[in-house]
């Protein structure tokens, strides 16, 4: 799919010279920024990558040459708290560092009786009830304790269980996904959710608008026809009107993947509806099964996502249905979210603790899927180990990902390699910042083979991990709508780091030695950082 908005930049990145054939002098390349990165750390010996050197920066990065090392004042400092490519270009619209943390303060870690001194205040570490309690705080969740867990990282497994789970749903099935291919695994989901809906449990659709366009619409109205009840995020017509009084964009996008069966049963993770996503030996990826009284709090993120896009499609005249039978609410607010035919009681039983993450950055100023994972990083003591599809990461992340890095946690993140990457575009992307974040100490592994590392995962200090939707990019910081679930429990977070260990065997250490052609064409993709 990545492929699709390739095609529509082609034509832009072409303009850019994007080529090997206009490959320049290392004289030439080297733009006024990247000479002032450079002089930068030379003086502080901290690189971080440039901006785009339009007239502004110029002025700038001239202002930074022609301070002499000993001068150099935090002033001068990339403070680093950008949210998204448009900060980390310009250094406007930044969010300030959440001060997450609020022990005693500290200058070193022999002054806190248990954790670590993190960022000045001793702190329990991120397996405490301690951060727990501020992650809950600033995302307003509840961790629940007790269920069970069944990490999905076989694909046709992912794809029975979900067949089984929905061909035995009795009230409710809820799904949502970025997008429902046009290819035998999609019409298979559909025809199960259209088998359900004929024998009369309640099942509710979500999909990316854009996104499912460009794959296939006659799928989703087929399922809408039928009686499956059908909503479809930002369409770029029909909801063009209603972006000018929303805090909208065209660009943005419904990413988040979630099912959810009678309120007792959910499947959060990576993958979305097609052949690639649940066929066995295509991409990697990984869903976790979820089982017991978190599926509560995975149904209350479901069905608000659900009233806000019914609520959404309500004050745009249900346009969907008229066009494509579309859910339309009968009247302005009505609500699912309190409706308690979709929850069920369950024991809280069992050492899991988890909790369901809900990223949505109309209505968070730092969605809280960017928060979660910065918070996370920010709270490391001994390791991080990150599987992403798409690793661009914002400014703000990178400072965070460094700053472990210097406290001595070992960071390791697999993404993919030119092979394996489904849209060249993302990998120079990503490209971009491997120097800045290779020359700090993190380990970037490309995943070898042709087929994607579709996952997005990540494990801290081997004792809380996250799998979800959140690809370490600025789309997912600040565009996309995205799920999450958070949890601490030893067996699931063995199986993480296993399915991990099995990726890495896959995947090879970058080089921070890069050809200039190919750190050519990386700067170029700054440009569209925000599109991909
Ligand atoms: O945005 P993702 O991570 O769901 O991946 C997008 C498509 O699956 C690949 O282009």
């Amino acid at each position: 799919m990545k492929g699709w908005i390739a095609f529509v930049l082609f034509g832009f990145l072409s303009a850019c010279g994007v080529d090997d054939s206009t490959e320049q002098t290392p004289e030439e390349s080297v733009d006024l920024c990247e000479a002032a990165a450079q002089h930068r750390a030379e003086c502080t010996g901290n690189y971080v990558t440039p901006p785009i050197c339009d007239e502004a920066s110029e002025a700038a990065a001239q202002n930074i040459l022609e301070v002499p090392c000993e001068e150099f004042s935090d002033e001068f400092e990339a403070t680093g708290k950008a949210d998204g490519a448009f900060c980390d270009w310009f250094g406007t619209g930044c969010t300030p560092d959440e001060p997450i943390f609020g022990g005693p303060r500290c200058e070193s870690n022999a002054e806190c009786s248990v954790g670590f001194c993190a960022e000045g205040r001793c702190f329990e570490g991120v397996n405490s009830d301690e951060f727990s309690g501020v992650i809950g705080l600033y995302t307003e969740t509840e961790e629940v304790e007790g269920g069970t867990t069944e990490l999905l990282d076989s694909n046709g497994m992912t794809r029975e269980l979900r067949r089984q789970l929905v061909q035995e749903a009795q009230n409710s099935v809820h799904f949502s996904a970025f997008i429902i291919q046009d290819d035998e695994v999609g019409w298979e989901m559909a025809q199960d959710f259209i088998a359900a809906a004929q024998r009369g449990v309640e099942v509710r659709v979500l999909v990316d608008a854009t996104t499912q366009y460009f794959a296939t619409y006659p799928l989703i109205e087929e399922m809408a026809a039928n009686g499956v009840q059908v909503l479809a995020f930002n369409p770029l017509t029909e909801w063009a009107l209603l972006r000018t009084l929303l805090p909208i964009t065209g660009n943005d996008r419904l990413h988040e993947k979630l099912l959810v069966v009678d309120g007792k049963s959910a499947i959060i993770g990576g993958r979305n509806v097609g052949v690639e996503y649940l066929v066995d030996e295509r991409w990697r990826d990984i869903d976790v099964l979820v089982e017991g009284p978190a599926v509560e709090k995975i149904q209350r993120m479901f069905l608000g996502i659900w009233d806000k896009n019914s609520e959404l499609e309500y004050r745009v005249g249900c346009s969907g249905r008229d066009k494509y039978g579309f859910h339309c609410p009968s009247f302005e607010g009505e609500s699912l979210l309190e409706d308690m035919r979709f929850y069920v009681p369950a024991e809280a039983e069992g050492s899991l603790k988890s909790r369901a993450i809900y990223s949505d950055p109309m209505v968070q100023e730092t969605p809280l899927g960017y928060f979660a994972t910065l918070a996370l990083i920010r709270a490391a003591q001994e390791s991080i180990t990150i599987s992403n599809a798409y690793f661009v990461p914002p400014r703000r992340l990178r400072k965070h990902l460094k700053a472990a890095e210097e406290r001595g946690v070992d960071v390791k993140v697999i993404t993919n390699s030119k092979t394996s990457t489904d849209g060249i575009w993302m990998y120079y992307a990503s490209l971009n910042y491997y120097r800045e974040l290779l020359e700090a100490g993190v380990e970037i592994y490309e995943y070898q083979g042709v087929e994607l590392m579709h996952a997005k995962t990540m494990v801290v200090d081997g004792k809380v991990g996250v799998i979800g939707s959140f690809n370490i990019d600025p789309r997912s910081a600040v565009d996309n709508s995205e799920s999450l679930l958070i949890v601490r429990e030893d067996a699931v977070i063995a199986e993480l780091l296993e399915s991990y260990q099995v990726d890495l065997a896959n995947s090879t250490l970058a080089s921070s030695d890069i050809p200039l052609s190919e750190m050519l064409k990386a700067k170029a993709h700054r440009l569209i950082e925000p599109l991909l």
